[in-house]
């Protein structure tokens, strides 16, 4: 099956596109080595799985929690957090063995970040963990699925509320299989704005969060809400909950399903200096329309952050000599983890 497969894969790779009727057989083979253009089956066995891990989570959710931490101490990792990722990513690999992966805790654990053409499952398992900790009760599972780097599919499952948020590329946008639009509000004086004061605690970055809240407060807008799940804010504007959501910090994992979720609920997407949206670049605004998007980026400043294609690089290529000594290598900004 598998020689059959990547058979097909050097195949496809000499043709652009098949999109042609296939049996059962030779879609379940096609699926598996990237031919298919319609992702279906692949999108329902991720909300099948995802279903099977918000057991795990709710479970644990109850349960007192051994917390670790990774880049600061307010961005905390639990066990669940590890064991969810591990269980979806082996399920999802058991049935599609081409498939690659970017997960967070994989990442987090040192995992090269590579983002290629083939197809990717970009996975955080528990979105809000700091919520998950504290029995808050927003914590979301985040799964999307890329080709070619296109978003093809993206389901984010907001665990205690059971909202299963998800959506197809060109085939709108879903919660509980029920369609969501956004609220289309094109005015931001009359906006609910959603965003996160995510982990950071360096004076920059706390300086330039805290002046965005004061610059769009005195436009001024109707509020602004924080939930503790960047997944979960995105869902919320692609439902009309709330009118727009910025953020920056935050990760490809974080935003990548809720993305698709919001531009197929009729929203708009972009990068908060106003450019086209690039899930690496830990900077996003999702709103109801283009003018409120806009807006908002006009208004609000970025604080530095590296790229998560960056901060998670594979290493650079060896030059013949090495001339650095130990001392003087520079070690990535990773994410090592240790127990409170
Ligand atoms: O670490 P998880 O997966 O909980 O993701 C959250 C980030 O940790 C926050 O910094 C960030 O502000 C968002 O809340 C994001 O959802
Ligand atoms: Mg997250
Ligand atoms: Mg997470």
């Amino acid at each position: 099956m598998l020689c059959l497969a990547i058979f097909l894969e050097e195949l496809h790779s000499s043709f652009s596109i098949f999109a042609f009727p296939a049996s059962d057989f030779s879609s379940q083979i096609l699926q598996r080595t990237s031919i298919m253009t319609d992702w279906t089956e692949c999108m329902n066995y991720g909300i099948h799985i995802a279903r099977e891990a918000r057991e795990a989570i709710l479970h644990a959710f109850r349960i007192k929690k051994a917390v670790m931490l990774k880049s600061s101490p307010a961005d905390l990792v639990t066990e669940t957090d590890q064991r969810v990722e591990k269980m979806l990513i082996s399920a999802i690999h058991e049935k599609y063995p081409l498939h690659k992966f970017i997960g967070e805790e994989s990442v987090a654990a040192g995992e090269q970040l590579i983002l290629t053409d083939s197809p990717t499952w970009i996975i955080d398992p528990i979105d809000g963990t700091t919520n998950f900790v504290h029995r808050f009760p927003f914590v979301a599972i985040s799964i999307a699925f890329t080709v070619k780097k296109q978003t093809e599919f993206g389901i984010v499952y907001s665990c205690v509320e059971d909202r299963l948020y998800s959506a197809q590329r060109g085939r709108g946008a879903f919660c509980n299989d029920i369609p969501i639009t956004t609220s289309g509000q094109e005015d931001i004086t009359k906006s609910l704005l959603v965003t996160e004061i995510g982990s950071e605690r360096d004076e920059l970055a706390l300086s330039i969060m805290t002046s965005n809240l004061h610059r769009l407060l005195e436009i001024p807008i109707h509020g602004i809400r924080a939930v503790g799940t960047a997944a979960v804010d995105m869902c919320l504007i692609a439902t009309g909950g709330a009118d727009a959501y910025y953020h920056i910090g935050m990760h490809c994992w974080d935003i990548a399903a809720s993305a698709l979720i919001v531009c197929e609920a009729g929203g708009v997407v972009i990068d908060t200096n106003g450019s086209e949206f690039d899930m690496m670049a830990r900077r996003v605004i999702a709103a109801s329309s283009s003018s409120v998007a806009h807006r908002i980026s006009q208004v609000i400043r970025a604080f530095p952050c590296q790229r998560d294609d960056e901060l998670h690089a594979p290493p650079p290529k060896k030059s013949t000599i090495d001339h650095t000594t130990d001392s003087n290598k520079v070690h990535k900004t990773g994410s090592g983890q240790r127990r409170l």
